[in-house]
């Protein structure tokens, strides 16, 4: 005997619990395989993107094997696939900048009047002592301070010429901060991934995304680490080095194909060499229109000479000079200063700002120094126009050019003259040849026909002023394969391969009678619409802006991918991370099991309660509502850094929030099925398995709500704390069914425990599903459980706030449960829009 019932149940129902719980275990193991079937997806579609991409590379290689036979120049290793050259630049001019912050001594200047501007398409770099005010500028610069109620800041910003708001901006704006921020959870590459995907503009297709990914992983020269966790050594022991992480950190960036990029300080923690090539990298990406401005420390000299502009800045936020970095020294010089010899020019400037020199190499007195080197800028402005050092001139620079493309047009010439003289036009075979003539090494079936494909797929489609990067780089979108090469399309496409841009090639003579004749026969051959062909007619075929591709950055103002975008990326980030972090779930499952069956054992054999008896549903829901409650902090807390630096470039906060609560909502649904399970099967209550189950949802509901709240509006610090209080004093004190007498008195206490405790409408379900569907009967009951039995049905039915329908109680406490759990993921909502507002911006 149990309670006036017998402990077994009604053998139909007892053969439905046991479908419902096989179905419902079934379900859970089918969720695991999807993960890990998508897990799997994932990878074999990278793989198959790997090999493409070595095909392509193997190719390049072979067509830069054939430049540095013929460039009298120096080559780049690596071409841009994804991140493409920028149509519309962004110059951007600062006026008058003032910035003061109140201390506790009063108002403080940390910038005082600076103007001047950064250069499209230049790499600028901030350099000045500690404490000049180099990370306020490029805070200021990009609009983090103006909402800062300690800071104000005036003076004017222009954008291309115009007064503008640097909001206006935002989107196309990348901001590297000095602390690595990057997701610890997944690899390299998804981390470049998913940047790519929320930053680039709406509709930006996935192929060129890989492609971007691809760009950033060669240019920060990640590709041996791409498929490695970043992890995090600190905590874990396992990860990137620091070095590498701080590549990621910048790559999240890059990814992003900013117009106007800050970085602050991106080589601390990278070795020289490392430096260099990152600067050296970072200066082939300002070559495609973008504005790089940097805050650098004591570059070396090979460093610093790489550098188009330098800003100074001395103590106190005054400018020393800005301007062109060549230009720095001789108008230093020119103000009396003498650079010691072998001393790199950087440090030389250091020590200046400092005020740190040596007497003999200075006609102002160092005491003097650097206030008016400050002063002297104020009243003229200018770096001065000294000639630039040999070889550095822009005339010299276009000669050398000029030089170049000469020698590779006249050395393919002679190849394919080598291989087919007085014959302009191919077929594979012979094709193959001359690609071997020019280079000595055979090419493969496949990069001697990729380069073919790609001659010719050049030719039918290229965009007005820059060739399409698409058509370029990767010809497999190509319409079948072409028969025959043409020798004029062959050295077209070298030239526009070396970097050469279409109207410029457009403009090169040839003065060559085969291609004279081929031209020729080029005009009859597109008709009449060829109104842009110079005499020769070579190079210059009407250039059609391609419908087909969409790879190149043509607007300066980006719509950035909404909702649907941010949501799949979430959910892809949130799933992968799922499956990773599966090994501390089992943990967290076994201490979930270990709680049920704990708290069955002492229900059923030491305090021997009746299966009806409301405390039993009490004490497991107040315990699984702690657990999920603390489990679901993690899922806001863990990365909140990450989250504040992509609210600050549009993460769609709301796809946040729902794609990672939604993938949560499998983590606890499984939590709360084996604790219920488990519970379920030691205990044996007298309900079938899905209506004993159904309170259990609605209480992991509410209190998944209550882990997200809490860590979205408090500190991380504190919300184990304030999840175990509040399991207590809503679940525990506000639902204990021996006091739902006084609260249910149709008064403020009745208002207030309807409104935030979740056990007085989840115990009541349970109890009284469990007294209809089971009635005790009164003769074998002892008179103490008689009298708790009739003042817990008195109290729940006696409720005030019941809708009207049959089984009121339980169909009330479902919505009222279900809105409880909503209410809190708005509140989470609010917390992740409101608070920390100064780190989103
Ligand atoms: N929140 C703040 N309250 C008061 N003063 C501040 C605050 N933030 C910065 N400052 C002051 O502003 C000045 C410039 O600081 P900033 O961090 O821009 O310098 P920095 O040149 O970037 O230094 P470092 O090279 O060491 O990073 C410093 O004197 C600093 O003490």
């Amino acid at each position: 005997q149990d309670g006036g019932l017998e402990r077994h149940q009604d053998p139909k129902k007892e053969r439905q619990s046991k479908v419902m719980i096989v179905v419902l275990l079934l379900a859970s193991v089918l969720v695991i395989c999807l993960c890990y079937a998508y897990q799997r997806f994932t990878k074999g579609r990278d793989q198959l993107a790997a090999v493409e991409l070595k095909r392509l590379q193997e190719t390049d290689s072979f067509l830069q094997k054939i430049l540095s036979n013929a460039s009298i120049q120096q080559l780049e290793t690596h071409k841009f696939r994804g991140i493409t050259r920028k149509l519309q630049t962004a110059t951007l001019e600062f006026r008058d900048i003032k910035c003061t912050v109140k201390s506790d001594s009063g108002m403080a200047v940390v910038l005082d009047d600076l103007s001047g501007s950064f250069l499209a398409g230049h790499l600028s770099a901030i350099m000045g002592p500690s404490g000049s005010g180099k990370t306020t500028f490029i805070d200021v610069l990009t609009g983090k301070k103006h909402t800062d109620s300690k800071w104000t800041v005036t003076g004017d910003l222009l954008i291309n010429g115009e007064k503008q708001s640097i909001e206006y901006l935002k989107p196309v704006i990348g901001f590297v901060p000095q602390d690595d921020t990057v997701h610890e959870g997944l690899t390299v590459r998804e981390n470049i991934t998913f940047s790519a995907m929320k930053r680039m503009p709406a509709g930006t297709k996935e192929h060129r995304i890989r492609k971007i990914t691809d760009d950033v992983m060669q240019v920060l020269q990640l590709e041996s680490k791409q498929n490695m966790i970043v992890g995090n050594r600190v905590t874990t022991g396992e990860g990137l080095s620091g070095g590498q992480r701080k590549r990621v950190n910048i790559g999240l960036e890059i990814a992003a194909c900013p117009t106007i990029l800050f970085l602050d300080e991106p080589t601390s923690g990278l070795d020289s060499n490392s430096s260099l090539v990152l600067v050296q990298q970072l200066k082939r990406l300002a070559k495609l229109g973008m504005t790089i401005v940097m805050i650098i420390h004591q570059p070396r000299y090979s460093l610093f000479t790489l550098l188009d502009d330098v800003v100074l800045l001395g103590t106190g936020g005054h400018l020393a000079y800005i301007g062109p970095t060549l230009r720095a020294k001789p108008y230093f010089e020119r103000l009396g200063l003498i650079m010691p010899e072998n001393e790199n020019p950087a440090d030389w400037m250091m020590d200046i700002l400092c005020g740190e020199i040596d007497q003999q190499y200075s006609r102002i007195q160092k005491a003097e120094l650097p206030a008016i080197l400050f002063e002297w800028w104020r009243q003229n402005p200018h770096p001065g126009n000294e000639p630039l050092p040999s070889g550095l001139r822009h005339g010299e620079t276009h000669n050398l050019e000029q030089q170049d493309r000469d020698c590779i047009k006249q050395h393919l010439k002679d190849h394919w003259a080598e291989v087919a003289r007085g014959i302009t036009e191919l077929e594979e075979e012979h094709f193959a040849k001359v690609l071997k003539s020019c280079t000595g090494a055979t090419p493969s079936e496949e990069v001697a026909g990729e380069i073919m494909r790609r001659v010719v797929n050049l030719d039918s489609g290229s965009a007005s002023t820059y060739f399409d990067e698409r058509a370029m780089y990767n010809a497999r979108d190509a319409k079948g394969d072409p028969d025959t090469v043409r020798l004029k399309s062959f050295i077209r496409y070298m030239l526009a391969f070396r970097g050469i841009s279409a109207p410029e090639i457009a403009a090169i003579s040839t003065g060559d009678s085969e291609t004279e004749q081929s031209s020729d026969e080029d005009r009859q051959d597109e008709g009449s619409g060829d109104s842009g062909e110079d005499e020769e007619g070579f190079f210059c075929r009407p250039r059609r802006r391609s419908n087909r591709y969409d790879d190149v950055d043509s607007d300066l103002i980006r719509t950035q991918a909404g909702f649907c975008t941010h949501l799949q990326c979430t959910l892809r980030q949130s799933m992968l991370t799922f499956w990773r972090t599966m090994e501390m779930k089992m943990l967290f499952l076994l201490v979930i099991c270990f709680a049920a069956a704990f708290l069955a054992v002492f229900d059923r054999f030491i305090f021997e309660s009746p299966t009806w008896m409301p405390t039993t549903f009490l004490n497991a829901q107040i315990a699984l509502a702690l657990l999920v409650s603390v489990y679901c902090l993690q899922v806001f807390s863990v990365d909140q850094p990450m989250y504040w630096r992509e609210a600050s470039h549009g993460l769609n906060r709301c796809a946040f929030l729902v794609g990672r609560a939604l993938v949560d909502t499998l983590d606890w649904c499984l939590l709360m099925f084996f604790f219920v399970l488990v519970y379920y099967v030691i205990a044996q209550p007298l309900l079938t398995f899905i209506i004993y189950m159904w309170p259990f949802v609605l209480v992991a509901y509410v209190a998944s709500g209550w882990g997200y709240a809490i860590s979205c509006c408090l500190p991380t610090s504190m919300g184990a704390f304030i999840s175990a209080i509040l399991a207590f004093a809503m679940g525990g004190i506000l639902g204990l069914p021996m006091q739902m007498g006084v609260f249910l008195n149709g008064g403020i206490m009745e208002i207030l425990v309807d409104c935030i405790s979740f056990t007085r409408w989840s115990v009541p379900m349970g109890f009284l599903a469990s007294i209809e569907m089971n009635p005790p009967d009164p003769q074998f009951l002892p008179d103490t459980d008689k009298w708790q039995l009739t003042m817990y049905e008195d109290a729940y039915r006696g409720a005030h706030f019941q809708l009207d329908t049959k089984q009121s109680v339980w169909w009330t406490a479902v919505l009222v449960l279900i809105l409880q759990g909503s209410l809190l993921r708005v509140v989470a909502y609010l917390g992740l829009r409101f608070t920390n507002r100064d780190r989103q911006i």
